[in-house]
């Protein structure tokens, strides 16, 4: 079955004043983008379909994840995951232990030999027991996507995860974060202010205007 993430009738609301009205489906591999000015609604968008829609705010309308309507279910059933602008690795654990923070339980050699793995196709062989400060901007945010990947999310919210990256690398994680997507066939939903995003990739586009 080809995976989807359905936003059916969302009309989102805060202090009872209308935000935005959405109905969009995105399919496994596809990438929607949304734009809008600051404030009219994108991040409060995706903390609605995280479950985490902060008090102030109202929604109707339905969430469907593969088929399945998620509306009732509590964030950590929901398995979406969420790549933010800054990379949130913890400090106090190695990049592994980043990565295998949000795996699921299993073999701890399959596991080993799955970061192992998975940090070779992102250029970042060998530095499983790095330390996440001692890596670079750049760096960082591959392991954030790896962490999210190994995660086995059935769908991707990019809440502009690239803003903070400089114009080349901004490009080259752009590839990586797009390709793994459509690698994986994941529906995935992408914020952003930049339109060089929306054209890399090559999905639909939901404007917002309204401002509060
Ligand atoms: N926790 C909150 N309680 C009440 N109002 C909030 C809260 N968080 C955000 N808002 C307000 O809700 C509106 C929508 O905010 P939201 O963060 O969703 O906008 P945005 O489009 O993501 O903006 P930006 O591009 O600046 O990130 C704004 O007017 C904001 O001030």
């Amino acid at each position: 079955m080809q995976s989807s993430l359905q936003i059916k009738n969302c009309q989102l609301y805060r202090q009872n004043e209308r935000l935005l009205s959405l109905n969009e489906q995105v399919n496994g591999g596809e990438i929607l983008t949304i734009m809008g000015p600051s404030g009219s609604g994108k991040s409060s968008l995706l903390n609605w379909l995280t479950g985490t829609l902060p008090s102030g705010f109202k929604a109707t309308g339905d969430v469907w994840l593969n088929g399945k309507n998620i509306n009732d279910l509590p964030t950590h059933l929901r398995h979406i995951g969420v790549l933010y602008q800054d990379a949130l690795l913890f400090s106090h654990l190695s990049v592994a232990g980043n990565i295998a923070f949000a795996m699921p339980k299993g073999d701890k050699k399959q596991r080993i030999d799955k970061i192992a793995h998975a940090l070779e196709q992102v250029g970042l062989k060998g530095m499983a027991n790095r330390h996440p400060d001692s890596l670079s901007g750049g760096q960082q945010a591959r392991v954030a996507l790896l962490r999210l990947l190994l995660s086995e999310p059935k769908a991707i919210l990019l809440d502009e995860p690239f803003s903070k990256l400089d114009t080349q690398l901004r490009v080259d994680t752009r590839e990586l974060v797009f390709s793994q997507i459509r690698q994986h066939k994941l529906p995935a939903i992408m914020v952003t202010h930049d339109h060089s995003d929306y054209d890399a990739a090559n999905g639909k586009l939901f404007t917002l205007n309204t401002v509060l």
